[in-house]
């Protein structure tokens, strides 16, 4: 067994955060051979990672795959020079010549999906986190923006526990689901309320785009805070290309309101993706529909804004979920949120 032998397999082991080869990362330091025992020393970028057991469990795999008969590993972490060097080249790879994440460049193969609706509680959430995870279990890269700076749910709707982990000034965002998540919720102090004004809540959707490393992303969906406040602004004035999904009940007054959203995307020349009708109806056990709240709402608005409902998605029963938000796959609204991923993948 040679050096060149080891780092060749450990080139196919990942950092399982930043999803790069712990050789590329240059966290493979020191390795030494002695018969078939190796030693080595891994660096990691902060001293109290939480993934240090998978790291050390997938070199070990590595190595005796390739003939090792013992592996000894020597945990370290980098030197703050270090990691200001690694954040650097991580923000190269993302980051366009004017400063802002190559992402955003209109060529960059992400499909920004804004999450809105008029009106707080019409479940924005609810069809933000379905639709990214119907995205995901087609295999596409989904993360999320929970741009809800104020009333930010998403993480406690997955029922993420684990915060980001902060390299220097870059969050690698927490994973769950298969779904990327950066929230205002990991930064917030416990449940206390945000009240920030408008040109703090710029810098902080700024920071979320600047200097999280979503990696490669097929999708991000941006939820939106109800209404047309500053954040909506200021996300329509960074991301022109961001398509809009208006999130009301089937309820007139709900649309109406939902409808003021929508106006807002025309001014700004957003495009509008569609309307999505939420707790559109009831189905009883015989399949009858039962329409709680009224059956226009939806077709009135997407009339109004000159596009389409491209979902209506039912009442779940609480054993369809299998967390506070997320519907089950083989459930009635599972179903209804599989159909409105492939209406953004066709
Ligand atoms: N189709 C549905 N069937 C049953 N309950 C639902 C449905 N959609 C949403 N809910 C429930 O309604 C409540 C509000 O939903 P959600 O938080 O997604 O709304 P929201 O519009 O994001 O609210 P906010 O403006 O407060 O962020 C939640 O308890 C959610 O579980």
């Amino acid at each position: 067994m040679t050096n060149e032998q080891i780092l060749n397999a450990l080139k196919h082991v990942n950092d399982p955060e930043l999803n790069k080869s712990l050789v590329e990362l240059n966290m493979i330091r020191n390795v030494r051979l002695e018969g078939n025992h190796i030693q080595l020393q891994v660096v990691l970028t902060i001293s109290g990672c939480p993934l240090k057991a998978k790291i050390q469990e997938d070199i070990e795999n590595a190595l005796y795959k390739i003939g090792a008969s013992k592996v000894t590993i020597e945990f370290g972490s980098m030197t703050p020079e270090e990691r200001a060097a690694l954040t650097q080249s991580l923000k190269n790879e993302t980051t366009a010549d004017n400063g802002m994440p190559a992402m955003l460049r209109p060529d960059s193969g992400v499909t920004f999906l804004t999450i809105t609706s008029g009106k707080g509680g019409v479940g924005k959430s609810t069809v933000t986190i379905n639709l990214a995870a119907a995205l995901a279990k087609m295999g596409k890269k989904v993360g999320i923006l929970d741009a809800d700076i104020y009333g930010f749910s998403i993480p406690a709707m997955l029922q993420v526990q684990d915060k980001p982990t902060m390299i220097d000034q870059t969050a690698i965002p927490v994973e769950s689901y298969g779904i990327k998540i950066m929230s205002m919720a990991f930064f917030a102090n416990g449940n206390n309320p945000v009240m920030w004004r408008g040109p703090m809540l710029n810098k902080w959707i700024k920071n979320f785009l600047v200097n999280t490393h979503w990696g490669e992303l097929d999708y991000l969906l941006l939820d939106l805070p109800p209404g047309t406040g500053d954040v909506a602004i200021d996300v329509a004035a960074m991301i022109p290309q961001a398509k809009e999904v208006i999130v009301t009940t089937p309820h007139v007054v709900a649309s109406l309101v939902a409808s003021r959203a929508g106006i807002m995307a025309q001014h700004t020349k957003h495009e509008i993706a569609g309307v999505v009708e939420n707790m559109a109806y009831l189905e009883e056990s015989d399949g009858t529909k039962r329409y709680l709240f009224g059956k226009d709402g939806g077709e009135m608005l997407a009339r109004q804004l000159q596009t389409e409902v491209i979902a209506r998605i039912p009442f779940g029963q609480p054993d369809d979920r299998l967390t506070e938000g997320l519907y089950q796959e083989e459930s009635l609204p599972g179903e209804m949120f599989r159909s409105l991923a492939e209406h953004f993948i066709l």
